[in-house]
């Protein structure tokens, strides 16, 4: 059905622009749309894999055609009866609108090399060496098995995404409690996340007899954690929590406060990247006086690494990489100590070697000395770490620090169809560093992944959700799913449409709400104040927008009451200095007044243009910083202002997205099945049925810092970008979807060039 009756006309939806969908679809939600030949209520459906058409919510009473030609009704109707069907009564919008750009339906993935079931004779087969361990109900094939049952001697997996290595690490270590019968203590388990940690431990408990009290007894963790744990028991008073520097901004502001000798302007400076490159510095145990600078930029970034490590010192603080650093100082500097940990542990076991950082390599290359135990498994495509000291070259020459150790390459894939496989191989290949591999799917799908096409980052959310709501309807579970994204502030839309439904979903707990970002926050405090005056809050979050101090404030309050006036028109009473800034300030009362008539996003435009918010975004709005600059912000919050008509109801929205991000959070500690959204990052060693990559656009998929870097000559990061979209790719085990939105924060966007493999014809069978 392609017409509705919607606000008194109809519409049809050949004559929409794409920009109206996503309009017309949360009219249809909200029971606004009605069939033009029933009256009954209509929806507008949105997904992937069919063109738009209006549907009726419930089954028609009676027949209901679609009409071929759109009604043509009065106008300033409502209904009337005819025939026994109620009609609407309005204005058809049959003039062809110019600028209507076409639904672009959805494609797959056409892979170029045809997947080849093993058989012997006519039977189908499964990879010839799958063995089952010792009544255990573990299965591993020929190669997984070596890994797992050489117990003895340093052994390096080297595999492709899916190819068992983590089920390797846990078989290894679950043969080496319950069949070697090695003391658990002997062990360590090092895992990439505290998560993966976690849930290392639950597959272990499922391992036959094997008891709870010896998994407790494995030394598992993270790096830093288990680290930091050595550190507080042999020097606790220095290493204590409250001295930790948790949070970035702290960092940052350390950082910012040392800029200020140099007069770097946080308006040019990317203080961001310097706090990134002093990571990246001591993870690779270059100490401020030995890194060689091989720029200006470098330079000035020596000199506030110096300078942050003095304050540090001097104020007894410690970062997370100082945990590392630490504990590297504690050993070498204690023969001793080193002794003891060497006799303690014979066994190391690391998990997602390929994003060991130098420090760690050398910290388990010490306490691996005596006994030279080391199982590491890694994948160098899967590298995504780099920019924080992190180098895939550990794995490639692991044989050269340990001369002894065992090779094994896995190169079936067990997780996903060989469509996935195909296609993230065929992507990753235009890699130019990293290790050939071959990675064989077991399996053939129906279904190859799909890349589809939305307007915008909305359309997207709204495409997402139907999919999910009609297979979850169709017997699926919610865990099934999950949705990926390239940075936090990309699930802004996604996670808005999945609040609405009632579908179960977890985020990640580092996810802030995008209406509490500081840029987002403040703009919207300028439509609070519109609408209310008095809002003391409000009031303080604009004041240094306008170029005032806090302590204002105050001011503002005893000119309300001896003008008798509001906070707002007090501004206008404000004496500063200067004569220019008072009738900037008289003037800015009457624009911000004036807001409240306009629609969200004109009002957003004017504070944005009339308001000088651009002007203090310039100066103060980490427009310096790489990764994420506040303007982006404000382009993303235009997006989410263009779905509603008043400010009272954007201000409604924002206030519950705040408050369901906390109540999300809450419920992700306890939601099992739930849908998953989550960084690409975070995904990391995870699988699902079916993964959604959102934003595959350039300047999301791969961020615009990478191209940037590659504008000026240096691909590393654009290659770190790709395998991140491997890493993404490579979640999914039966259904992938790869959204390329046409436009993006409300300009065209352009396909992500990681997509240009992906569109080779398909070869056929040879
Ligand atoms: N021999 C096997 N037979 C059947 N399934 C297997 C086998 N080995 C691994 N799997 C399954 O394949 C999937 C991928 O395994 P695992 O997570 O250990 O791979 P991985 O190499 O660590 O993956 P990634 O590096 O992509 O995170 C899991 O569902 C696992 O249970």
């Amino acid at each position: 059905m392609k017409t509705a009756f919607f606000q008194h006309q109809n519409i049809v939806l050949d004559n929409l622009t794409r920009a109206q969908y996503q309009k017309i679809f949360l009219a249809g939600k909200n029971g606004e749309l009605h069939c033009t030949v029933c009256a009954e209520k209509v929806r507008l459906f949105l997904g992937i894999n069919e063109r738009p058409y209006f549907f009726h919510t419930h089954a028609p009473e009676k027949y209901c055609p679609e009409p071929a030609v759109p009604i043509i009704i009065e106008e300033s109707a409502t209904f009337s009866m005819q025939n026994g069907f109620k009609l609407p009564k309005g204005r058809t919008i049959t003039e062809s609108l110019k600028s209507v750009e076409p639904f672009r339906p959805s494609k797959t993935i056409e892979y170029t090399i045809p997947f080849k079931q093993v058989t012997v004779g006519s039977q189908q087969k499964r990879p010839p060496y799958l063995i089952e361990l010792a009544d255990s109900g573990v299965v591993l094939d020929g190669s997984q098995s070596t890994a797992v049952l050489d117990t003895e001697g340093s052994v390096l997996v080297l595999a492709g995404a899916g190819s068992g290595k983590t089920r390797v690490l846990t078989v290894r270590t679950a043969v080496m409690i319950n069949v070697n019968q090695i003391d658990p203590r002997s062990i360590m388990l090092v895992t990439f996340t505290s998560k993966a940690a976690a849930e290392m431990k639950d597959r272990l408990l499922s391992y036959p007899q094997m008891k709870r009290e010896k998994i407790q007894q494995l030394v598992t963790g993270t790096f830093h954690s288990i680290f930091y744990r050595i550190l507080m028991f042999h020097d606790g008073a220095n290493w204590s929590a409250n001295k930790l520097l948790k949070k970035e901004w702290q960092r940052d502001k350390i950082l910012k406060e040392a800029g200020k000798e140099l007069d770097l302007s946080e308006k040019e400076f990317a203080f961001d990247l310097a706090l990134q490159q002093i990571g990246f510095w001591k993870n690779s145990l270059q100490m401020p006086n030995e890194v060689r600078p091989t720029s200006e930029w470098e330079e000035k970034a020596v000199f506030l690494y110096k300078k942050y490590e003095e304050y540090k010192h001097q104020e007894g603080l410690f970062d997370f990489d100082d945990m590392l650093l630490g504990c590297y100082r504690l050993l070498n500097s204690s023969p001793d100590l080193l002794a003891h940990y060497q006799d303690r542990f014979h066994y190391f076991l690391i998990d997602e070697f390929q994003d060991v950082n130098k420090v760690q390599y050398e910290l388990i290359k010490l306490l691996s000395g005596k006994h030279k135990n080391v199982c590491a498994v890694g994948d160098d495509d899967q590298a995504i770490y780099s920019f924080r000291g992190s180098d895939p070259s550990y794995l490639l020459e692991f044989e050269k620090d340990f001369p002894a150790a065992k090779l094994v390459i896995l190169e079936q894939n067990y997780r996903s169809s060989h469509e996935i496989v195909a296609a993230s191989n065929q992507m990753i290949a235009a890699n130019k560093v990293r290790r050939m591999k071959r990675m064989k799917a077991q399996f053939s799908s129906a279904s190859p992944p799909v890349l589809f096409f939305p307007y915008d980052e909305e359309e997207e959310a709204t495409m997402i959700v139907t999919d999910i709501q009609e297979r979850i309807s169709n017997g699926e579970n919610p865990s099934d799913f999950a949705i990926l994204y390239r940075t936090n502030a990309g699930s802004r839309a996604i996670f808005e449409r999945l609040a609405s439904s009632n579908l179960p979903f977890k985020i990640d707990q580092d996810a802030e709400s995008f209406y509490q970002r500081y840029i987002v926050r403040s703009a919207l405090s300028f439509l609070k104040v519109s609408l209310n005056e008095d809002d003391p809050q409000a009031l303080s979050d604009i004041l240094p927008f306008l170029f005032l101090k806090q302590a204002v404030l105050k001011e503002l309050k005893a000119q309300s009451i001896l003008k008798d006036c509001s906070f707002l028109e007090a501004l206008s009473h404000l004496k500063t200095a200067h004569a220019f800034q008072e009738k900037k300030l008289k003037k800015a009362v009457t624009l911000i007044r004036g807001l409240k008539h306009l629609s969200p996003l004109t009002a957003i435009e004017k504070i944005e243009k009339d308001l000088g918010f651009l002007d203090f975004l310039k100066k103060r709005g980490n427009e310096s910083s790489k990764l994420e600059k506040g303007s982006d912000d404000l382009k993303d919050l235009k997006v989410a202002a263009k779905s509603f008509d008043t400010i009272e109801a954007l201000l409604a929205h924002s206030e519950h997205m705040s408050a369901m991000n906390k109540e999300i959070k809450n419920l992700s500690k306890h939601f099992l099945d739930a849908i998953s959204l989550s960084t690409i990052h975070r995904a990391k060693g995870l699988e699902y049925k079916t993964v959604y990559i959102i934003g595959t656009v350039d300047g999301s998929l791969p961020h615009d810092f990478a191209l940037e870097a590659h504008r000026n000559g240096d691909f590393t990061a654009l290659e770190e970008e790709r395998r991140l979209f491997y890493v993404a790719m490579t979640r999914a085990r039966d259904q992938l979807f790869i959204s390329v939105p046409q436009q993006r924060r409300g300009k065209k966007a352009n396909q992500s060039r990681f997509l240009v493999p992906l569109n080779k014809k398909k070869k056929t069978d040879s």
